[in-house]
């Protein structure tokens, strides 16, 4: 199987990876820094923030003044979660590049992640879709629980790719496929792209892996040899999910970069500053840093 010369890479950090920290919110002059640190890494995609109901998740509730406190870097795009209308005026009004609407597989995340049914999320989506579209601005589509759920266990393929398709239909550019708690093994991961990959193209998907149980960077080879060349992650494999108990961060951004750099796949994101970037994030929270290739290469 021949790969892809080029993968683009969708930090996660600052959104995914700090939502669920817990204790005091985290200083909005940390997220600004580690998005400032990010860029300068050569990472052009980076989820900055959510602009979600502050008393469900809290860490987020600065996101406006994160957006603010940014300093922009020419070619990179900023963008954030918006989970309705209201969540998307904030982000225009805080000038983002980008949003994406999350939606999930499983009825019963959905409703403990945004209290509604899967189809009343994705009406709650229209008007959103209508709202970027009016101002030209991209909207990019998650699913959840692609490879299980916390409540509901085992997903099957078929529903991942109905949930991914109406997202798709109704104007996201890209549809990112959240393993939500890393439950997924390789030749799941296989199955439910090809499932996925019959109503959406492959080139229209993306990986969004969770290391909880380990397997995240080999169900991220498998659907790489499926064709996949767009990955989430997380520097120093920081976050969780506020809603999936035990969930653990995305897999690190580092060791996504080794394993591309060592398959000849060029990113053009810099594998030192982005260990830098790693290593100084887990020192600002206190947290061990969860990327091995930053463990091995840290200074
Ligand atoms: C969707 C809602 C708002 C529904 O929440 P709700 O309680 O059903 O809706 P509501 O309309 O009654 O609003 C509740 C309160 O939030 C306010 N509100 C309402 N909307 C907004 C908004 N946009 N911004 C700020 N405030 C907002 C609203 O004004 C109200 O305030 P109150 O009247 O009580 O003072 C809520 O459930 C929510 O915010 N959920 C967010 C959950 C979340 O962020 N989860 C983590 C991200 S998803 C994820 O991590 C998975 C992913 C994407 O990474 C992929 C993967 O790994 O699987």
């Amino acid at each position: 199987m021949a790969f892809p010369k080029q993968a683009r890479l969708v930090e996660m950090s600052p959104r995914d990876g700090l939502q669920n920290e817990s204790g005091p919110v985290i200083a909005t002059d940390i997220k600004t820094g580690l998005i400032e640190q990010l860029a300068e890494c050569g990472l052009t995609h980076i989820e900055s923030a959510s602009f979600v109901s502050p008393k469900w998740v809290p860490q987020m509730g600065d996101a406006a003044e994160v957006m603010a406190g940014i300093k922009r870097k020419a070619g990179v795009r900023y963008s954030v979660l918006t989970p309705n209308l209201r969540g998307f005026e904030n982000a225009l009004a805080a000038g983002v590049d980008e949003v994406a609407v999350f939606a999930a597989a499983s009825e019963s995340f959905s409703q403990k992640n945004i209290n509604c049914s899967i189809a009343e999320s994705l009406e709650r989506f229209l008007p959103v879709m209508e709202a970027a579209q009016k101002h030209n601005i991209p909207v990019r589509g998650y699913v959840s629980t692609v490879l299980g759920c916390p409540y509901e266990g085992e997903i099957a393929p078929e529903q991942v790719a109905k949930v991914a398709k109406d997202l798709a239909d109704m104007g996201c550019y890209e549809i990112s496929l959240g393993d939500t708690i890393g439950t997924g093994t390789p030749l799941k991961a296989k199955y439910m792209l090809e499932a996925v990959a019959k109503y959406v193209p492959v080139e229209r998907l993306a990986a969004h892996f969770h290391d909880t149980y380990g397997q995240a960077l080999v169900n991220l080879y498998a659907v790489l040899e499926e064709g996949v060349a767009v990955f989430d992650a997380s520097v120093a494999g920081l976050g969780g999910c506020p809603y999936a108990k035990g969930a653990s961060g995305n897999v690190a951004t580092e060791d996504v970069l080794y394993m591309l750099n060592g398959l000849g796949i060029s990113t053009g994101v810099d594998l030192q500053k982005l260990v830098a970037t790693g290593t100084w994030i887990s020192s600002q929270l206190n947290r061990r840093n969860g990327s091995k290739v930053g463990q091995a290469l840290q200074t």
